[in-house]
């Protein structure tokens, strides 16, 4: 069963409550999207959102830290609500012992590649993981274009994950649309992160609706 993991990067933040009420019934996730004008150009939202989130739903949220030094932040997005915290490795020196810290914290463990970090790069954490997120756009912004190398890298994390029993769910994350769904899909991903292809329709029901019938 293919997982759908709306980002809310694209939802109106002035009613984010109803934003998320809105397509709870149609998808398995909430994507957050957490970034401190370091890491990545944009800055978004923090631990207070997600505490503000948290009593609106019991979808898992799926907690995307695109930030500087994400050790100093694990506790207070695990005190907030989180249910998932990924972390990219290109932020992440020490980055195993990031994956044990949020293990030991309680909640699922994902690691991040951006589309010029190759898998073999995270090669000795997925063991560890429970989600690997291959970001498919350069992360920062919602609304760019998909870019279609990261298909590679879905098929690569599907073999190894076969290839030696690993559990990790294969999400990906960018420029997802009733276009690009299908690619990700039979490549080998498990979880669909789509945030303007959602937020940015009229009816949301309707788009995610959309994605599903194009796979
Ligand atoms: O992590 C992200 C950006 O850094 C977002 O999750 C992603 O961009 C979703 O937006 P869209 O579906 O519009 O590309
Ligand atoms: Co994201």
């Amino acid at each position: 069963m293919v997982k759908i993991a709306p980002s809310i990067l694209s939802a109106d933040f002035a009613k984010l409550g109803e934003e998320i009420k809105e397509v709870e019934s149609a998808v398995d996730y909430i994507h957050v999207d957490v970034m401190d004008g370091h890491f990545v150009p944009n800055i978004t939202i923090g631990p207070l959102i997600v505490d503000a989130i948290r009593p609106v739903t019991d979808l898992p949220l799926d907690v995307h830290l695109m930030i500087e030094n994400p050790e100093h932040y694990i506790q207070a997005f695990v005190d907030a609500g989180a249910d998932i915290i990924t972390v990219h490795q290109e932020a992440c020196p020490h980055l195993h012992r990031v994956v044990q810290q949020i293990k030991q914290a309680g909640v699922k463990a994902g690691v991040v590649i951006n589309p010029a970090t190759p898998v073999e790069s995270i090669e000795y954490v997925l063991e560890n993981v429970d989600l690997v997120l291959v970001m498919t756009v350069n992360p920062g912004f919602g609304g760019q274009s998909f870019i279609p190398s990261g298909l590679n890298k879905i098929k690569q994390l599907f073999d190894l994950r076969s290839e030696h029993g690993y559990s990790y769910e294969i999400e990906v994350d960018g420029g997802v649309n009733q276009d690009t769904a299908k690619q990700c899909i039979d490549a080998g991903a498990d979880v669909l992160v789509a945030g303007s292809a959602i937020f940015n329709k009229e009816n949301r029901i309707e788009a995610i609706k959309a994605i599903k019938e194009s796979l």
